[in-house]
C-alpha cells in the first residue's frame, strides 16, 4: 500500500504548560512494497510520528493518506510491533498470533490457518501451546511480529523491536525480519536508534533532527537486500553508516546534554 505523510506537524503542552514542537513540516511516502527507517537522536519525534501514522495519535497539522484516501474513510489494516511486546500472558502463542484475526472475526478454521503459517515463518513452530512466561525475549518479539503479520497487514509499523534483546538476539532477529520481509514485501515503517539496523534494513533511511523533529535527509540504500553486510559491500555498507552518523551527531550530543 502506498502512504503519503504531509506536511505533518505535532505539538504537545509539556508538564509546564509550555508548546513543545516535537514534528514539524514532515513529508514523505512509503511507497507499495517499501521498507522505510525513522532514524534520529532520542527525542526528535520518531514515536511520535510512528503513532500519528499509526493513527494512535492525531497530528496537530497535516495528513497521512492511504492510497490516497485519510485515515477515516480508509481504515487500513495496520501490524504494529513495539518494543515491549504486549503479549496476553493468559494465551497461548498461538491464542495470541490468532487475536488480530479472532478481532476481525474470521472463521475458526481461518485463524488455524493463518495462525500456524505465521507461527512457522516466525521459527517457533512446536511452541503453538506455549505462555509468553515460557518464552525468551526473542520468541516473545517473534510471536509480536507472527500476531502482526497474521492479519495481513497494508502497513507493518516497528517501533524499536530488538532494542531491549541482546546483541547477538538482535542480530539474528534483524536477519530473520529480512528473510520475512522478503516472503511478505509488506509497506513497512521502521524505527530505530541504531544505524547499522538502518542501513541493514532499508530501502530508505530517513534521518530526524530534534527540536523540532524535522526531515535532516532522506537516504536511498543502493544495496542488495540480502547479503548487503557481506564483505564484498562493507566498505559502502560503512559509508552509509558513516554518512547518516554525520548527521545526527550534532543532535545526539545535544541530546546527551540535555539528559
Ligand atoms: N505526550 C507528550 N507530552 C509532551 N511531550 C511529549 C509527549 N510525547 C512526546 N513528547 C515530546 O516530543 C518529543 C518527541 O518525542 P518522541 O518520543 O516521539 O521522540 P523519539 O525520537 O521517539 O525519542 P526516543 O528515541 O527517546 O524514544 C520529545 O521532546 C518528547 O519529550
Amino acid at each position: 500500500m502506498n502512504i503519503v505523510i504531509e506536511n505533518v506537524g505535532k505539538t504537545f503542552i509539556d508538564s509546564k504548560k509550555k508548546e513543545v514542537t516535537a514534528l514539524e513540516n514532515i513529508n514523505f511516502t512509503i511507497a507499495d512494497q517499501e521498507f522505510v527507517v525513522l532514524v534520529g537522536p532520542s527525542g526528535c519525534g520518531k514515536s511520535t510520528l510512528l503513532n500519528i501514522v499509526g493513527g494512535l495519535l492525531s497530528p496537530s497539522s497535516g495528513s497521512v493518506y492511504f492510497e490516497g484516501e485519510g485515515l477515516k474513510n480508509k481504515n487500513p489494516n495496520l501490524g504494529i510491533v513495539f518494543q515491549e511486546i504486549a503479549l496476553f500472558p493468559w494465551r497461548t502463542v498461538f491464542e495470541n498470533v490468532v487475536y488480530g484475526l479472532q478481532e476481525q472475526k474470521a472463521s475458526k478454521q481461518e485463524q488455524k490457518e493463518k495462525g500456524q503459517y505465521y507461527i512457522d515463518m516466525v521459527g517457533l513452530t512446536g511452541f503453538e501451546k506455549a505462555y509468553p512466561k515460557q518464552l525468551s525475549g526473542g520468541m516473545k518479539q517473534r510471536a509480536g511480529i507472527a500476531r502482526a503479520l497474521a492479519i495481513e497487514p497494508d502497513l507493518l509499523l516497528m517501533d524499536e523491536p530488538f532494542s531491549a534483546l541482546d546483541a547477538q538476539t538482535r542480530t539474528l532477529m534483524q536477519e530473520e525480519l529480512l528473510t520475512i520481509w522478503n516472503r511478505t514485501k509488506l509497506s513497512t515503517l521502521y524505527v530505530t536508534h541504531n544505524i547499522h539496523e538502518a542501513v541493514y534494513l532499508a530501502d530508505r533511511v530517513i534521518v530526524l533532527s530534534r527540536h523540532p523533529g524535522r526531515i535532516k535527509s532522506i537516504i536511498t540504500i543502493d544495496l542488495p537486500k540480502i547479503g548487503r553486510n557481506d564483505d564484498q559491500y562493507r566498505e559502502q555498507f560503512e559509508q552509509y553508516a558513516d554518512d547518516i552518523w554525520q548527521l545526527i551527531r550534532h543532535d545526539a550530543q545535544e541530546a546527551l546534554k540535555e539528559g
